[in-house]
């Protein structure tokens, strides 16, 4: 079985990063590894897991690369003094490049990786614009980067200026911009994620508690709106905000948590770039910041910024989630979820 990493905020108990394992039998997780990291928020692994990448808020903030050597991940090397942590680190194994959205300054730092690990910001994009509707935009706010599925642009979401931007990237960090989408103004846009063909894309919005669908032509990184689509019930009038989007390996089901609502909201893909909500369940903790599939999707595991981790089993044919009872782990502070 995968492992499974946590990373996540260390203000409270938890002290860093979180490695574990599920048995296929029992169903039982155990921690495997614990790396001790500060505010480990966000993680990248190489595609053979050699390679983990975590931000960290030690030396003023920035990204520490740990190299697996002997069964355990060793620190390698930090690039710090940031300004202030990104918020998420994608990690480009084609041009050995890591992707750091840096939400609190609103840019996204593009850092070499060599192959022992040491790194070096080879170049930095700024954003200036942002909307005016939630004082939540109240300057550009980088919230994630990652590659499209055929390696080609890199696509950078904005949350404070309701905006994507599709890249076209040089080995030498260079950059060019082909293509813009503009959400709906005060969306704010937080993560995006790909359907396996890549030809859509789903758009979660933090502020609107939205979804955005949107076709995508892979030869030229431009987004087309398709329709949106609520997370929340018809009747809910609390606060929240949206934060995760997961989409089911056959591509049948997608699956966005609710901060506030807490829950996970789940539609069928009723055909491509069509959703249809069939169902919204509580998570059971506080903040569901971030959560994935484990053990071959046949059970989700959502991690909680104020409370616990959860199980939920998951049926693979209706895409339906079911709480597991008496199934907790007791860490708490989650912020990002890797399977
Ligand atoms: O989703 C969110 O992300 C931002 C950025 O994360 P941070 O760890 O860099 O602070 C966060 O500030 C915001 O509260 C939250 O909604």
């Amino acid at each position: 079985m995968k492992r499974i990493y946590l990373g996540g905020y260390t203000r409270k108990k938890n002290k860093g990063i979180h490695i574990l394992k599920i048995d296929k039998n029992s169903n039982k997780i155990n921690e495997v590894e614990f790396i001790k990291e500060e505010g480990a928020t966000f993680l990248a692994l190489s595609r053979d897991r050699k390679k983990l990448f975590s931000i960290t808020t030690r030396e003023e903030g920035g990204v520490a690369s740990y190299k697996l050597e002997n069964g355990r991940y060793n620190l390698v090397d930090t690039i710090g003094y940031m300004g202030k942590s990104p918020c998420h680190i994608y990690f480009d194994e084609k041009q050995s490049i890591i992707y750091a959205s840096n939400y609190h300054l609103g840019r996204l730092d593009i850092i070499k990786v060599d192959d022992n690990l040491e790194m070096k910001i080879i170049n930095t994009i700024n954003y200036f614009a942002n909307s005016i509707v939630s004082p939540d935009q109240d300057s550009s706010k980088c919230h994630m980067a990652i590659k499209d599925r055929g390696d080609e642009y890199l696509i950078v979401v904005n949350l404070g200026a309701d905006c994507i931007y599709s890249y076209k990237m040089f080995e030498d960090g260079s950059y060019k911009l082909v293509a813009m989408y503009n959400s709906k103004a005060g969306m704010g846009p937080r993560h995006l994620v790909f359907d396996r063909e890549g030809e859509y894309a789903y758009i979660i919005g933090e502020l609107d508690s939205s979804i955005d669908v949107v076709k995508y032509n892979k030869k030229t990184g431009v987004f087309k709106f398709v329709s949106n689509i609520s997370t929340l019930p018809d009747d809910y009038k609390g606060k929240n905000t949206a934060s995760a989007i997961k989409i089911s390996k056959d591509d049948k089901f997608l699956y966005a948590s609710n901060r506030g609502h807490n829950s996970i909201a789940v539609y069928k893909i009723v055909e491509k770039g069509k959703l249809e909500l069939i169902q919204i369940e509580k998570t059971k903790g506080e903040t569901p910041r971030d959560f994935n599939f484990i053990k071959d999707e046949e059970m989700i595991l959502v991690g909680h910024q104020d409370g616990l981790i959860h199980l939920f089993e998951r049926d693979k044919e209706t895409g339906m989630i079911k709480h597991m009872d008496g199934k907790c782990l007791n860490i708490e502070e989650i912020v990002c979820v890797l399977s």
